[in-house]
């Protein structure tokens, strides 16, 4: 059977880039052969140790040389870096894509570099850890989860196609939409809980001593839950806070008046407004279990 790519190459074998390999592995429907590149020599002996791909190596240009798709599994603070170094090398005809958790600074910082004989399609996978690097991926991350698209460059239908039937070998559920869109539901639901986790962890570290050793017995309560995402990778999330600083602010500035409300409906006894409040709440939990995404 005529696999959708002869060559594979996945640049950043990390958490995301070491799932894509682990189900392409599986899927002999996905790619023939397959790479993978990192610029670090320890990521790309674990990938070896791993089984990860059947090249493994540190060098991008000449590894995309022969790719028919190339997917940039790196922060998006380096994806158009890489983007520009690779680009002048890739095959005419091929695909690039990347998983970028932010589209519109990625989008805007690639386009200089595209070539009319290259297809861009990028795709987001709503999917993910708190944890990173090659021996944290899985072949069955994606399996059920979105995969966020927007709009493709200098891209063919076929081109378009291919990713599309990529993303439902790796088990996803697809959506299409445009670029600020993208970047506004991925503020709501992914970047400001990410923001919160990670500053609700630090006022608690900077209470007073003796309160901080209660914190650290009594963290399996409700803090727990944001310990888990406050474990992710901080260059990872460095890069996603400020490459999407628009959408994120403007969902931080409603989240501060709707926890201000919140404020005063404690202050001032309003129980309706409160249980209001933890009812939509709890709305919202069961939607995502119905939605098998809890
Ligand atoms: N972690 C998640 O939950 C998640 C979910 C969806 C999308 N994403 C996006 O996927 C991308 C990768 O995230 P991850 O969690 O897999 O990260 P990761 O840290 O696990 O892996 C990233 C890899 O990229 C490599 N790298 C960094 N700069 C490089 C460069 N210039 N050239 C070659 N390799 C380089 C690193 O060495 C590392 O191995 C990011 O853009 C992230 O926003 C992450
Ligand atoms: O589930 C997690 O722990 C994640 O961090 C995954 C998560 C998310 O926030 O949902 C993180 C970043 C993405 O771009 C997509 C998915």
């Amino acid at each position: 059977m005529k696999p959708l790519v002869e060559t594979l190459c996945v640049i950043g074998p990390g958490l995301i880039g070491s799932s894509i390999l682990r189900r392409a592995r599986l899927e002999p429907s996905i790619a023939r052969h397959l790479i993978a590149v990192d610029r670090d020599a320890h990521v790309c002996d674990r990938a070896r140790a791993l089984n990860l791909a059947d090249e493994i190596t540190q060098d991008a240009t000449a590894a995309v040389a022969n790719a028919d798709l190339v997917v940039l599994c790196v922060p998006v603070g380096v994806i158009p870096v890489v983007a520009a170094a690779i680009i002048p090398h890739m095959k005419a005809g091929a695909i690039l894509t990347d998983v970028g958790s932010t589209r519109g600074s990625v989008v805007e910082g690639i386009t200089p570099y595209l070539r009319p004989d290259i297809a861009y399609v990028p795709a987001h996978p709503m999917a993910g850890t708190e944890h990173s690097g090659p021996d944290a991926g899985f072949a069955t991350l994606f399996e059920n989860r979105w995969c966020l698209f927007t709009p493709a460059m200098n891209a063919s239908p076929e081109a378009i196609a291919t990713m599309e039937a990529f993303w439902q070998a790796m088990g996803a559920r697809l959506r299409h939409m445009d670029v600020a869109h993208h970047d506004k539901i991925c503020a709501i639901v992914s970047h400001l809980p990410h923001l919160l986790a990670f500053t609700i962890c630090n006022t608690a570290d900077t209470l007073a001593d003796e309160l901080r050793a209660e914190v650290l017995d009594f963290a399996a309560s409700g803090f727990r839950d944001f310990t888990r995402i406050a474990a992710s990778d901080p260059i990872m999330w460095r890069d996603i806070f400020l490459h999407n600083r628009e959408a994120l602010l403007e969902m931080l500035d409603r989240f501060s008046q709707d926890a201000q409300a919140m404020a005063d409906a404690i202050r001032q006894d309003d129980e309706a407004t409160i249980v209001r409040t933890i009812e939509r709440g709890r709305r919202i939990r069961r939607n995502l279990i119905e939605n098998k995404q809890a």
